[in-house]
């Protein structure tokens, strides 16, 4: 497989960094959101230490982008290591309310801490944090049950931070934390830039879209369990298991685009994500 080289856009990280810090100051439980495609690599290694001593709730969002079977798989893994996923889908709503409910309970803790302490109890204040385009914005929006998140979040606009009450017990912070994705690992960068969870970075579509083919492959090889069968050569009649990635890219340029292949590229990137090419996901749990 070929290597992408994604890379940052210079002065993001710090910037995006700098942001999430401020934003994790100012509450008692944080809502780390991952894609359900790539759970472990919409994970950031950091989290564990910008959230320190407060709770976090662990959301797995896209759920209807994977397979029942898969998303039970990923259950048992998470619990076996000690924490408890909450499947979203932020665009249904589905599993919506039980976040919130692990969040107030997250904060019947800090009440207590309150309360031995001689300080009346208070609203939990929350965050949603996470990787660029995980479905943050839908979350918040669906939590509280209206558009609060702005459309116009700007890089380089810098706006007042807002609660937004959710209940008398929850309040919840009206932008997102956007969590800088790491790109030192090129294995996982390459996966978040075939589910566009990677921002402002810069990438090759054709090398990207040919590791996607071979990375189907190997993922159909495995059973229909966790991915439906054939699903390129369903969409496009052609067939990926005699070829590699890079050829099947260049086969299907020749038969659809007259060659071109950076479209024949964006067309299977773009057909992944929105779902078009099925239920695919790019990680499975480890064994
Ligand atoms: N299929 C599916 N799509 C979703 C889900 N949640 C969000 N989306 C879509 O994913 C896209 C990104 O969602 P946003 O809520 O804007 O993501 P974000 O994390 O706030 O993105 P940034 O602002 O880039 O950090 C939108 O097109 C949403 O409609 C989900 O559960 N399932």
């Amino acid at each position: 497989m070929t290597t992408p080289d994604i890379q940052w856009y210079p002065g993001h990280i710090s910037k995006a960094e700098k942001q999430l810090a401020e934003q994790l100051k100012l509450v008692d439980v944080v809502l780390e959101v991952r894609d359900a495609r790539i759970p472990l690599s919409t994970h950031h290694p950091q989290v564990p230490q910008w959230v320190g001593s407060k709770s976090r709730v662990l959301i797995i969002n896209r759920v209807d982008t994977i397979l029942p079977p898969l998303r039970d798989r990923w259950h048992l893994w998470f619990q076996r290591q000690g924490e408890t996923p909450y499947f979203t889908n932020a665009q249904d709503g589905t599993g919506i309310k039980a976040i919130s409910k692990a969040a107030k309970e997250a904060g019947i803790a800090l009440n207590q801490r309150r309360l031995d302490r001689g300080m009346r109890p208070r609203a939990v204040r929350a965050v949603v944090i996470g990787f660029p385009n995980v479905g943050k914005s839908a979350l918040i929006n669906r939590l509280v049950g209206r558009r609060v998140v702005e459309s116009a979040r700007r890089a380089g606009v810098t706006k007042q931070l807002r609660w937004v009450r959710i209940s008398d017990e929850l309040e919840l912070l009206d932008a997102p934390g956007v969590i800088p994705s790491k790109l030192e690992d090129q294995d996982a960068a390459l996966k978040l830039a075939i589910c566009d969870d990677i921002g402002e970075a810069a990438y090759d579509n054709q090398r990207v879209a040919s590791a996607f083919v071979d990375m189907v492959k190997e993922i159909e090889a495995m059973g229909t369990a966790w991915m439906p069968p054939e699903a390129l050569r369903s969409r496009y009649k052609l067939d990926p298991l005699p070829m590699t990635g890079e050829d099947y890219l260049h086969n299907f340029a020749e038969s659809r685009y007259e060659g071109d292949v950076e479209r024949a590229a964006r067309q299977i990137l773009n057909d992944f994500r929105k779902g078009l090419l099925g239920q695919i996901p790019l990680e499975l749990p480890p064994e």
